[in-house]
């Protein structure tokens, strides 16, 4: 079994990463033998995005079953607890990553033997990688409805090809309408402090030859009141039952401004992102990252020694806020509570 994308390769005994940390002035690859690499990838965030996590974390728990020289499930299942539980532990906030070790474990727990175990896992793998793509493209479609020909879209941080298995949630969104023939402008918000969205939202879509403007992100205000944006399009590391969206920080400060100038703001996120189990986005946890992200930037000091920094790597966005989320499923649009629900009943 095998896949092969910009973001990922599984070559059936390692996954290979392109370099997320790299992008644009390398393009370099790490590749993972070992699920405990898998974990550092993650939470080094070699491989980013919550979509792309959760696949990753899903190929690592493969290389952990494949590791061990067991005799018993029993003993495998002990083991692989363990394997669960680190790949777990490396970034809290996109619940992509729970949801696809969850469904590992479940595959796991149901095969009950050893025998053809790591086939077994891979399948499932391999499955939610394909899944993850193909509910890109039907989001795409989805989504390129809610645009017409000449829009300009903000978007923030990078939730294209890069941050899933390949094609993009927001960017996917993009993708669709620019392939349906309509001429699609887009503005992409650096995104401090990691810069997401200059390094690889710029370069994404320039490969793509899709038109597209870097801002800062205290220029988005200032963008919208000129009426230079349309719309505006983010993806999601976890959409909370009442549709609180937590995403990349500074989406909030997105969806306020959006509001303030009538413009609709959209969330597109597969239902791998949306947990019923978090009732709202004060539930939801928020990563903090290490200080050297603010205090630095391309390795450079800007800030003074010892300065005290706060910073979330995550915020959420009220529910309030967001006009609708476009999903594999379709588009749902409030009441939340009531609509999101309805996704997994069918
Ligand atoms: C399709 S990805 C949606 C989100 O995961 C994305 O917008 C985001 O916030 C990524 O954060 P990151 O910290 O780069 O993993």
């Amino acid at each position: 079994m095998k896949l092969k994308t910009m973001t990922m390769e599984w070559t059936g005994n390692e996954l290979i990463l392109i370099d997320q940390r790299k992008i644009p002035l390398k393009e370099e690859y790490m590749t993972c033998k070992t699920y405990e690499e898998v974990a550092i990838a993650i939470k080094e965030m070699v491989v980013r995005g919550a979509p792309a996590i959760g696949a990753s974390a899903a190929f690592g728990y493969v290389l952990g079953a494949k590791k061990f020289n067991v005799n018993t499930f029993e003993e495998l299942k002990e083991k692989m607890f363990h394997v669960k539980e680190v790949l777990a532990n490396t970034r809290p906030t996109a619940v992509n990553l729970f949801w696809a070790l969850e469904r590992m474990e479940k595959t796991l727990l149901n095969f009950g033997k050893l025998d053809g175990i790591v086939e077994k896992l891979e399948e499932e793998a391999m499955a939610i990688a394909n899944e993850d793509i193909e509910a890109n493209r039907r989001m795409g479609k989805f989504g390129a409805k809610l645009l017409k020909d000449g829009d300009t879209v903000l978007t923030h941080c990078n939730a294209g090809a890069l941050a899933t298995v390949d094609y993009g949630t927001a960017l996917g969104v993009i993708r669709a309408a620019v392939e349906e023939g309509k001429k699609i402008k887009v503005y992409a918000d650096e995104t401090r402090p990691y810069l997401q969205g200059a390094r690889l939202t710029a370069w994404e879509l320039m490969k793509d030859g899709i038109d597209v403007t870097l801002i800062s992100d205290n220029m988005s205000g200032w963008a919208m009141k000129l009426g230079k944006i349309n719309a505006v399009i983010v993806g999601a590391d976890r959409v909370a039952a009442n549709g609180d969206v937590a995403n990349k920080i500074g989406t909030y400060m997105v969806a306020v401004l959006a509001k303030r100038h009538g413009i609709p703001f959209y969330v597109a996120a597969p239902t791998s992102t949306i947990d019923l189990n978090t009732k709202t986005g004060k539930d939801i946890p928020i990563e903090e990252r290490r200080h050297t992200e603010v205090t630095h930037c391309g390795g450079t000091q800007i800030a003074p020694d010892n300065v005290k920094v706060f910073n979330p790597a995550f915020d959420v966005t009220d529910a309030e806020l967001i006009t609708a989320i476009i999903t594999e499923k379709g588009v749902v649009y409030p009441p939340y509570e009531e609509n999101l629900k309805k996704l997994f009943e069918e």
